[in-house]
């Protein structure tokens, strides 16, 4: 018979997730005239997915189902013939194995639900108000994840008496490590300091008991993204998919400026306030973030693996992370597949890191142009060249039809603060650059400019940037030390700033890099700083503006930087210059 539809696989124990096998490939290779009949068959029956070959376990997407569970306890059991280009459906994504390495002991696995553990010295005390069940009554689950579950609750007395609200209940028993502790500390912490913002489900308090944390937050009565994905048949119009973009885009925009990067963005993790077509989105799920400075690289592996960008692979990634994964969700709204599919986690981790994903199946063809550029920037594999979540809002394919408020971008403040400590001659460069930008590029300055809130001469100083950030600050921000992070602006304490400087200051070279038109971008420029700027230059005096360490062999490094012609700098140079150099980064060059 072959179709494994037909008998559901084994209910996963979902407490129980440290078992993720890397999963065999079938051992016995099916007839292949027997295999292409039974694709077509199924393509046919299927009411899942019309489109692309039938998911070998569709039961398992459905929310009522049982055995609603990663796809690891059924792909044993899932002949590898089923899987064909583009790749299966979305399916409940497991957190990679590295995750639960350092936050499960060994021998967890065998200990019932709701049973003490050996606490070996651990403190499971969190300081929260132990007076849950005198204020709230607990109905029915409404969900379950890998860590708790969660619950309707009613408040049963007061002003709110009556009014539902969601429990998620993390019980004591599952922390056995001391990580694991601190993620549901952290978990807290970040869901009490991110408040105010309409995408973010809004938290209202945390109790605990003996046996349980209980996190009590809004009741969001609308399911999953996921599960709204796969009753689409996993594919959104783009219109649709924008309005959905647009939300996700908002809120993680709004964490990276506050400094907390969410690592578990995924379908899963958004749910909707209500049924209503038109309801907003809701970010849930913050047990895998942390707070980041703005300077800071993070470097502990975790995520889902579906979703993980390759730095986090890498062991050093910041924001731009989240922006992946936000990647990897617009890539299945649009086409109903995901990008990068494997059947082992090792498999998954070799295609991000690796492999491109396709666009050039359908439904892509058929989709437009700017629908494409924009997941393509979201999905660059190289953090640096990768569009921020506000820069995603600024992107044509975003606004078109759609009336964007663009949020303040927490790395217009990194980026000022390269420029600041930038010699004269870069600065020339940068301001070149500048000048080359497309009115879609200078959109988003544009909008960054005007947060700012320049005076009347159009000009902004070090105040116009702290007013900002306050307007926008939460409790967030001083964990993650933005403040802190404005010493380093000091300089425009004293001056001002206009905005063809704040276009210089302001543009990424990396991003401009990563364009097609990249070298229009560059050589345009290069005969602006021709014309104004660009002047002979001696070796030794080149590298002391780059500030270059006595180490550095500059005559080896710095020979093609200058034009034996005139001893100007040479198109090599002035994109090296462009860039930015360190004595570091030419030793690494060397
Ligand atoms: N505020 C809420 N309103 C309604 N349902 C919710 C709410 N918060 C969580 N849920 C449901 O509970 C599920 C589990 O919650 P959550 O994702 O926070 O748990 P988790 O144990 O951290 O999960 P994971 O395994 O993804 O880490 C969610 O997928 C969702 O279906
Ligand atoms: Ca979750
Ligand atoms: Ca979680």
């Amino acid at each position: 018979m072959g179709i494994c539809v037909s008998k559901p696989p084994p209910e996963p124990n979902l407490s129980n997730h440290i078992e993720i096998q890397e999963n065999p490939e079938p051992k016995n290779p099916e007839n292949p005239a027997k295999k292409s009949r039974e694709d077509g068959e199924l393509a046919k029956k299927s009411p899942f997915f019309p489109f692309y070959s039938p998911s070998p376990a569709h039961f398992l997407f459905s929310k009522k189902s049982p055995a609603r569970s990663p796809l690891n306890s059924s792909s044993n059991s899932t002949p590898k013939r089923f899987f064909k280009r583009p790749f299966p459906p979305p399916s409940p994504a497991k957190h990679i194995k590295a995750v639960w390495a350092r936050r499960v002991k060994p021998n967890e696995a065998a200990i019932p639900e709701g049973e003490e553990v050996e606490g070996g010295g651990l403190d499971k005390s969190f300081g929260f108000s132990k007076n849950f069940a005198s204020k709230y009554e607990v109905g029915e689950e409404v969900g379950r994840g890998h860590f708790g579950y969660t619950c309707k609750a009613k408040f049963k007395k007061g002003d709110s008496k009556g009014k539902d609200v969601a429990v998620k209940v993390i019980p004591k028993a599952k922390m056995t490590t001391a990580i694991a502790i601190e993620d549901v500390r952290r978990e807290v912490k970040i869901l009490r300091a991110l408040t105010g913002h309409s995408n973010l489900v809004q938290f209202y308090d945390a109790y605990e008991d003996h046996e349980n944390v209980y996190v009590v937050m809004e009741l969001c009565e609308g399911g999953e993204l996921l599960d709204k994905i796969l009753a689409r048949g996993g594919k959104y119009t783009e219109d649709d998919a924008k309005a959905v973009m647009i939300q996700i885009l908002n809120v993680v925009a709004f964490c990276h400026l506050q400094g907390v990067v969410h690592r578990d963005l995924k379908p899963e993790n958004f749910l909707f306030m209500s049924k209503d077509e038109d309801s907003p989105l809701k970010a849930i799920d913050f047990g895998l973030s942390d707070f980041v400075k703005p300077d800071e690289r993070l470097n502990d592996i975790v995520g889902s693996a579906y979703y993980v960008a390759p730095e986090v692979l890498h062991r050093s990634y910041s924001t731009e992370a989240d922006v992946w994964s936000i990647g990897v969700i617009s890539y299945i709204l649009l086409c109903g597949s995901r990008p990068f599919w494997a059947r082992t986690e090792s498999g998954i981790f070799r295609a991000v890191l690796k492999a491109d994903p396709i666009f050039e199946e359908p439904p892509w063809p058929s989709l437009s142009a700017e629908a494409k550029d924009f997941v393509k920037r979201l999905l660059n594999k190289d953090p640096r060249k990768r569009m921020t979540a506000a820069q995603a809002l600024s992107h044509p394919w975003i606004r078109s039809n759609n009336d964007i408020k663009v949020p303040l971008d927490i790395l217009i403040f990194k980026l000022l603060k390269a420029y600041m400590r930038s010699s004269p001659l870069r600065k020339a460069a940068l301001r070149a650059l500048s000048k080359t930008l497309t009115v879609d590029e200078l959109f988003y300055l544009k909008e960054q400019f005007a947060l700012l809130e320049p005076n009347k001469n159009g000009s902004i100083c070090l105040d116009n940037i702290k007013q900002a950030l306050m307007k926008n600050a939460t409790e967030a921000m001083k964990e993650s030390r933005v403040h802190d992070f404005l010493a380093s602006l000091n300089a425009l304490q004293y001056r001002r700033m206009d905005f063809e400087e704040f276009c210089a200051a302001a543009t990424s070279v990396h991003q401009l890099e990563a364009l097609d038109r990249w070298e229009q971008h560059a050589r345009c420029a290069y005969e602006l700083f021709e014309k104004d700027g660009n002047r002979a230059i001696m070796i030794e005096e080149l590298a002391s503006e780059l500030g270059l360490s006595p180490s550095v062999p500059v005559h080896a490094v710095l020979h093609d930087w200058i034009r034996h012609t005139d001893g100007k700098l040479s198109f090599l140079g002035f994109v090296k210059l462009l860039h930015g150099v360190s004595s570091r980064s030419l030793a690494k060059a060397q």
